[in-house]
């Protein structure tokens, strides 16, 4: 199709090189003289044949014909280029790639592009759809509240707050936010009340609360707090407070024991099915045999078969001697019995179990007066399983009532995180706790202190 075309530019470029080469022409033979070129095409000398021409008559022999090139200029050439493309409807040569004009951009297409980025095409089948802004509502409006004149719903929705910030462990996670206040008899009651909200929620008794509240409010206003001070002036009374409540007539067991001369020493327990009541007379076993006194065991819970299987198997398993009689016995009966055998047997201590049907039930009341009244006990122990919280402090009130306990064990302190029903069961009695049931083992029971306490709940 472009052979024309090929021919008349391999014609331009062999041109071209002849014409930037400039080669002279080959040397003829020295022997080949012009004449000899006319001889050459009748024969030579040599040749028998050869006849010399006479110069006269032989006209010159014609000259090879010298080939010419047509003498045309590189315009010339590209116009016929162009001329034969166009004869073939051709306008643009097809083997050279159709150069497109660059766009160069402008100052201040250059200056758009480094602000926004540069501009993507986009697909065609995009659409582009303008959005109208949004008409700009009003904030709404916020409702002021003073605090102190709003009831608890609202305190719990502050505290509830503050928590949320705050990662402070237990009662004190509170103060956070009114260490930044102005002390002021105005600022006490809200702060009180979140303060008696905070004792509740860790199971305190809400009258123990509210005297824990009463001593904090008079220590603060007494004070005249000063910003900054609050915290640590609340957390010193609130931790008085505790202590006062706490340490109410201490008693250590091993202390009294070794102080009653004539033996044996009777200590009764008292309290509600399922408190750990059965365990904990395990545990004093254990630790009056190690601090070397002897020991025997009543069964008097009498209600139930299974309790006195029960007691059974832990004086079997601490080796102790036990007195035991029929289910439905008198239970002040073999309290009795155990006793006569102590005194007969020369052991130093008794260590009586109760029913604890119900601690509503006026029957075992009665049953647990007449216990009492019949044996005349050393010492009658309430054993009040923590985790009840507040009801165990109510169980205390209702056995202190009907015979006036001497002093208190709490259980399951290990499955306890709050600690609140020491406090409520040392308030409502106003006993001392002697020990904390801090697991399943005989070993597992620590001696109870209102330090101890006060680190663990604040
Ligand atoms: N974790 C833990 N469990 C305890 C503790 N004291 C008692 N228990 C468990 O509480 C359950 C009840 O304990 P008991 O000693 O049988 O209680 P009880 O008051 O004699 O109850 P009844 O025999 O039903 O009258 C048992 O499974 C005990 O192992 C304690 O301090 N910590």
């Amino acid at each position: 199709m472009f052979e024309n075309l090929k021919k008349k530019l391999k014609g331009f470029f062999s041109k071209s090189s002849e014409q930037i080469e400039q080669k002279p022409a080959p040397a003829l033979p020295e022997e080949i003289k012009p004449q000899d070129k006319a001889e050459g095409f009748a024969g030579t000398k040599e040749d028998s044949s050869f006849v010399e021409p006479d110069p006269q008559t032989t006209p010159a022999p014609a000259l090879p014909p010298e080939i010419t090139e047509p003498d045309e200029t590189e315009e010339q050439i590209l116009e016929d280029v162009k001329r034969e493309l166009e004869k073939q409807g051709i306008t643009q040569p097809p083997d050279m790639p159709e150069v497109k004009e660059e766009k160069i951009p402008t100052a201040e297409e250059k200056a758009e592009e480094m602000i926004e980025g540069p501009k993507l095409p986009l697909p065609e089948d995009i659409e582009i759809v303008t959005v109208e802004p949004e008409e700009k509502k009003p904030p709404p409006e916020i409702e002021v509240i003073k605090i102190h004149e709003k009831p608890k719903e609202v305190l719990r929705e502050l505290k509830a707050e503050i928590e949320e910030v705050e990662e402070k462990p237990g009662i004190f996670k509170l103060f956070s936010k009114i260490t930044h206040k102005e002390l002021g008899e105005k600022d006490l009651d809200p702060i009180l009340w979140e303060l008696e909200i905070a004792l509740l929620e860790n199971d305190v008794a809400k009258e123990v609360a509210e005297k824990i509240c009463a001593q904090v409010k008079e220590s603060l206003l007494a004070k005249k707090a000063k910003r900054g001070t609050v915290e640590e002036i609340i957390k010193s009374t609130l931790k008085n407070a505790v202590n006062t409540i706490l340490s109410a007539p201490s008693a250590d067991v091993l202390d009294l024991i070794a102080k009653k001369k004539e033996k044996p020493f009777v200590i009764i327990f008292f309290g509600f099915n399922g408190t750990g009541k059965t365990l904990t007379i395990g545990k004093f076993a254990k630790l009056l045999l190690d601090n070397n006194y002897s020991v025997v065991m009543a069964a008097g819970d009498t209600f139930r078969a299974a309790a006195i299987e029960q007691l059974e198997v832990h004086a079997k398993k601490l080796k102790v001697p036990i007195i035991k009689q029929k289910k439905g016995a008198d239970s002040a009966a073999v309290i009795f019995d155990a006793i006569k055998h102590a005194k007969a047997k020369g052991i130093e201590v008794v260590l009586a179990d109760t029913a604890g049907r119900s601690h509503t039930n006026i029957n075992l009341m009665d049953e647990l007066k007449k216990i009492v009244r019949v044996n005349n006990p050393d010492l009658k122990i309430f054993v009040g399983d923590s985790l009840t919280g507040n009801d165990a402090a109510e169980q205390a009130k209702l056995f202190n009532d009907a015979v006036g306990i001497d002093a208190s064990v709490l259980t399951k302190i290990d499955t306890d995180p709050k600690g609140g029903a020491c406090l409520s069961v040392a308030y409502t009695t106003n006993k001392p706790i002697l020990y904390l049931g801090t697991g399943q083992k005989y070993e597992d029971m620590i001696p109870f202190s209102a330090k101890w306490f006060v680190e663990k709940v604040f």
